[in-house]
């Protein structure tokens, strides 16, 4: 039997990890997991319960009990809670100021990480592998993924792209991008390769060529190893 084709990404914020797996997972016909979603959803969650986000344990609670739903189509990704969507949601203001105080409560790691080991199993099951991106897939929810990829690009931009796609200044993007990624990375190595991992900087590439670097990295490893299928690329 041929073994899934798990394809781990991380980077700080702004590299392209989001856009660029789904693109690359359509690509290859494989299932996409937003890890960075479900603290988001979580988050949400904890404010729409009145849940305090300084009080850890409670914190801990909702993330171990909350009905939280991800749909893996990478030409369709969706984030609910119950029955209700909030995709809109999980990318306003309100919740992207706050998603680090849950993610970086570890006892909400520990949730978070037995979820997404489920996750990739599943939508690996479903389409014989799955791309998941985060900031310690390649380090800890998929130490063990065939393909594993750290994004990295230059600060300004990064800071340039986020500017480019709320249409905002740039400058005002560095408290999303630089002060939220220096409070991550306090939990999660996200800032240079682990053993094992390949870097792609996406600093002076464009979009497709980001796509492009990454499928290369995929198609290396898939030449290498005659268990790991690909149905593209
Ligand atoms: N190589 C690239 N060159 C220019 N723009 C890019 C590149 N890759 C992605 N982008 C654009 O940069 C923006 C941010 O990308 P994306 O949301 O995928 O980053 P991210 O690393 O997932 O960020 P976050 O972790 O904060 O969600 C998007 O509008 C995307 O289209
Ligand atoms: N594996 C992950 C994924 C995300 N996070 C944190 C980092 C961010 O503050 C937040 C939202 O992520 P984004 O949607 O901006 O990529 O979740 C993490 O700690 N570990």
């Amino acid at each position: 039997m041929n073994k899934p084709l798990v394809i781990a990404i991380d980077g700080p914020s702004g590299t392209g990890k989001s856009s660029v797996s789904k693109a690359v997972a359509k690509h290859l016909g494989l299932s996409y997991l937003d890890t960075g979603a479900m603290y988001r959803a979580l988050a949400w969650s904890c404010v729409a319960s009145a849940i305090d986000l300084d009080d850890a344990e409670s914190v801990a609670q909702h993330a171990r009990t909350f009905d939280l739903r991800m749909g893996m189509d990478p030409a369709a990704p969706s984030v609910g809670v119950g029955d209700r969507l909030i995709d809109r949601e999980i990318r306003q203001d309100a919740v992207t100021s706050v998603v680090s105080r849950v993610a970086t409560n570890l006892d909400v790691r520990a949730n978070m990480k037995q979820r997404q080991r489920d996750l990739i199993a599943e939508g690996s099951a479903a389409r014989g592998g799955c791309v998941a991106e985060g900031r310690d897939i390649t380090t800890v929810v998929a130490p063990d993924a065939p393909v594993r990829i750290l994004m990295t690009a230059s600060e300004e931009a990064r800071m340039s792209r986020r500017s480019r796609q709320l249409r905002v200044a740039a400058e005002s993007t560095r408290s999303q991008i630089v002060d939220r990624d220096r409070t991550d990375s306090t939990v999660s190595q996200f800032t240079t390769a682990a053993d094992g991992v390949v870097t792609i900087d996406t600093s002076h590439i464009d979009f497709r060529q980001s796509v492009e670097a990454v499928l290369q990295v995929v198609k290396e490893v898939t030449d290498g190893d005659t268990e790991l299928s690909t149905t593209a690329g």
